[in-house]
């Protein structure tokens, strides 16, 4: 860290200075007509350092950058010192200043032993992914049974945030992968509806219960994990077989023993894994059940090797790093204000939403570390939703309206489901390069005059323009294998923690969910009568005495 404001760097000026002066030489049509080999310049090919199968091609020629603007921001890179940051995480330095916390979860994947990593905790890392590997198998395999000698056919994760949202997204990305004779449910809100529906689905004697918290007091997951252990209970009776129906994946080992939970029934991980970025630890548990753990494995493997590559390659070359300075040129110079995640691969339609947590709690700040306001743009606002349903929705916006939406379209070359010898995969295909291509060439008045001939009027021919000039990543891979999706995630995760660095935040920490909590604390000790409802607004107070008129129990 600098301790300085991005905007004190030169680069920055500088770029300030480019986006003031040339912004409006920099128009997609005329870029690429200039230079036939923009694609070749603005593409490049991901390869696996250990797996040469896991590759993609990231294809980022349609974005609004010249050579000249691209090194200027590679410039930004150099003097924020994000090497020297990206080298402090991988050496185990507490760069998660505000909570003195190391920040490893490449430590989690660090399957080949590669990275020397000294903090205390990352040597016990292989010893627990073998209890995941021993307890996935005997569940999977049938030899570990329910407290009436029943074989397990459901999972529940009770988890929420970064305890649910990534088992959540990679379950559904790989589901090709499951065997399919275990279902896998996810109970996150605190809403009883969730519970209750889910239960409505399951059997006692023949579903497991994984209590998914780092911490083990958020409220929401033990409230859940008490209702589901009352449910067992109703019919199992007896506490002593909650130990073949309940697992726990903690750092908290008082409180896992507290609820219940036999000490061996517990995975265990460290304070220096982050939520959002606990998929690859113990967290990773339902992903293993589900889609067996080679294919864990093999999840683990393929971030891995995008760690590699995040760590020893030039930053010109670098991919999380051209992804994480381009979404700043947008962010704090064409002042967008969010990101849009399309993948066009139905088993990708949680990515958006994973990334909305990983994305935004880590980067949604406005302190840097050395305490300063920032005087720019940090992170935005992630959303997306899957495939083409998105055209049919809100591309209108994305095509036509008001706000510059910068988009990474993400989409496999081939399909698990080739059915009607993959015509629909072809279909969907033809959108993922059109949708990019609509958005950056447009259409001008004079094709929609030709188009409409001598007749129409001229709202009708202006509402038919496509402006264009709208920036899009395209990222495209053979399938969507366990290790590709591991890459991918890698991919986002290290461009998050480029663009905190720049920011100068820490990317780490998640100091801003806390307020709301406290409130609710406050809050729900005075539901019982409007007497009890004091120290709040006048609406706050109107909106509980409203509540307090229809409640029953
Ligand atoms: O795993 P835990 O401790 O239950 O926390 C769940 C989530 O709550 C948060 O602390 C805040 O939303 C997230 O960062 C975390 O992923």
């Amino acid at each position: 860290m600098s301790g300085k404001l991005a905007s004190e760097y030169n680069s920055w000026k500088k770029l300030q200075e480019i986006y003031d002066t040339q912004k409006s030489q920099l128009v997609l049509k005329d870029l690429f007509a200039q230079d036939p080999s923009r694609f070749n310049t603005f593409s490049k090919e991901y390869v696996s350092p250990d797996d040469p199968s896991t590759t993609f091609l990231l294809d980022y020629s349609k974005n609004l950058i010249t050579k000249p603007v691209l090194e200027t921001l590679l410039s930004l890179v150099k003097e924020a010192n994000v090497e020297g940051v990206r080298d402090q995480m991988f050496a185990g330095e507490h760069i998660n200043t505000s909570e003195d916390r190391a920040v490893l979860h490449v430590a989690l994947r660090n399957v080949n032993d590669d990275f020397k990593i000294q903090e205390a905790g990352a040597d016990e890392v292989a010893g627990v992914l073998a209890h995941i590997k021993e307890f996935s198998e005997a569940v999977r395999s049938g030899e570990w049974k329910g407290y009436t000698g029943k074989t397990i056919t459901s999972l529940v994760n009770i988890g929420i945030g970064g305890s649910d949202l990534g088992p959540v997204m990679v379950t559904e990305a790989l589901k090709q992968y499951s065997k399919r004779d275990l279902a896998a449910h996810f109970v996150s809100n605190i809403d009883g509806t969730h519970i209750a529906e889910t239960l409505r689905e399951c059997d006692p004697e023949t579903t497991l219960f994984i209590i998914a918290s780092k911490t083990f007091t958020t409220q929401e997951t033990i409230t859940n994990a008490e209702s589901a252990r009352d449910w067992f209970l109703a019919t199992a009776k007896d506490k002593a077989h909650v130990a073949k129906h309940f697992v726990a994946l903690s750092t908290n080992t008082k409180a896992v023993t507290e609820f219940g939970i036999a000490k061996e029934n517990m995975f265990q991980f460290w304070d220096w894994v982050g939520g959002r970025y606990s998929l690859w630890s113990a967290i990773g548990l339902s992903i293993a059940l589900y889609v067996g753990y080679d294919s864990f494995e093999k999840l683990l493997q393929g971030a891995h090797g995008m760690d590699k590559h995040f760590k020893e390659t030039p930053i010109e070359n670098n991919l999380p790093v051209i992804l994480a300075v381009i979404g700043i040129w947008y962010n704090d110079f064409y002042g967008s204000q969010t990101h849009a995640l399309l993948p066009y691969d139905q088993y990708l339609h949680k990515f958006a939403d994973y990334f909305q947590q990983g994305d935004m709690e880590s980067n949604g700040k406005s302190i840097t570390k050395g305490g300063q306001r920032v005087d720019y743009q940090t992170g935005p606002i992630i959303w997306g939703a899957a495939g083409t349903n998105g055209q049919h929705s809100f591309y209108q916006l994305v095509h036509q309206g008001t706000k510059l939406i910068p988009a990474d379209f993400i989409a496999p070359a081939t399909t698990h489901n080739p059915i009607a010898h993959s015509k629909h995969h072809r279909i969907l295909l033809s959108n993922f390069f059109a949708q990019p291509e609509a958005l950056a060439f447009g259409k001008t008045e004079e094709e929609v005059r030709a188009e409409l001939g001598k007749g129409a009027s001229e709202a009708t021919v202006k509402s038919k323009v496509f402006e264009g000039n709208r920036p899009s990543n395209s990222i495209i891979f053979p399938l969507m294998t366990p290790s590709t999706l591991g890459a991918l995630i890698a991919l986002y995760e290290h461009k998050i923690f480029v663009q905190g660095v720049i920011w100068g935040i820490n990317s780490f920490d998640q100091m801003g969910v806390e307020l709301g909590k406290v409130l609710a604390k406050a809050i729900l000790a005075q539901l019982e009568s409007p007497e009890d409802v004091k120290g709040h607004d006048s609406s706050t107070t109107g909106l509980i005495h409203y509540y307090q008129k229809y409640r029953k129990e």
